[in-house]
């Protein structure tokens, strides 16, 4: 009856994470969905300003501190192993659709192109979003969204974290999901002022986060990820300057890497 309960939460979580992911998709190129990036009811520029901010500052804090090894430790005396990963997606989830639903739209064309560029920059948008959710298997898609975890409780099996991938984009860049999303949050025919407030700071919070990351998989991975950063650029395939890494990490090593060891 737990292995069942529990299977349910996971498959919850999870498809609560899909439903998100489509509807981003729609929020910041503003198709089909009721409330995109620039529409909704605006508000003066100040007051669009600090609510923005503050909803995005929610889900930096949520994702990253959630995320943390010594949060993970202790969290997991209150919520099952098992069900640690969908909490944390299904947490996502909400605080992404409280940011959707509360965002104010902030007016005001930065840029807008039109023809064969417009054209472009929307192929660009769904390459952006359709790199995330294909490098998410080279890493294993499943495990990440928690759902492998809630299976392997639901058969008596214990959890094998998948360990440490170099494949598909990951041969490229050492983080193939931001850079497909950083794609997908610049690449757009019309850029209002509330989308690139959006587009800046989201790339700035994935910079940052990246470093603990990174720090994070050092300490499990040790030498093996700083060879990798030695080899692989960050963010931009073939440069190594600015995101080139090769920082200096923990004293802490084991043989594999997930999410449920390492972190976002
Ligand atoms: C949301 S995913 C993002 C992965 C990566 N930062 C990217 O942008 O493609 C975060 C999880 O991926 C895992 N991860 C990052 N690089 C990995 C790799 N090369 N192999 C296996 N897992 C990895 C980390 O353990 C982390 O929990």
């Amino acid at each position: 009856m737990t292995r069942l309960a529990v299977l349910i939460y996971g498959v919850i979580a999870y498809a609560l994470f899909f439903v998100t992911f489509l509807y981003a998709i729609g929020f910041v190129g503003n198709y089909v969905v009721p409330k995109s990036i620039d529409s909704g009811a605006t508000a003066p520029f100040t007051i669009s300003l600090v609510v923005n901010l503050a909803l995005m500052s929610l889900f930096a804090i949520q994702h990253s501190v959630m995320a943390r090894p010594g949060f993970k430790r202790w969290w997991t005396r209150i919520v099952p192993p098992s069900m640690e990963r969908s909490t944390y997606v299904l947490l996502s989830s909400l605080v992404l659709a409280l940011l959707f639903w509360l965002w104010r739209p902030m007016p005001g064309v930065v840029w807008q192109v039109e023809g064969v560029a417009a054209m472009a920059l929307t192929a660009l948008f769904f390459l952006g979003w359709g790199v995330v959710l294909i490098n998410s298997y080279a890493i294993d898609h499943f495990e990440l969204f928690g759902l492998r975890q809630v299976f392997d409780f639901f058969r008596g099996r214990s959890f094998e974290p998948p360990g440490f991938k170099e494949n598909l984009l990951y041969k490229l860049v050492r983080h193939p999901l931001m850079l497909g999303f950083i794609i997908a949050f610049w690449a757009t025919p019309v850029m209002s002022v509330g989308h690139l407030l959006f587009a800046v700071v989201t790339t700035a919070y994935i910079l940052v986060a990246l470093q603990f990351e990174e720090r994070d998989l050092i300490g499990y991975l040790g030498g093996r990820y700083r060879d990798y950063q030695q080899r692989v650029p960050m963010l931009i395939p073939f440069v190594k300057f600015p995101f080139g890494g090769g920082s200096s990490g923990g004293a802490r090593e084991r043989s594999g890497a997930s999410s449920d060891t390492a972190a976002e």
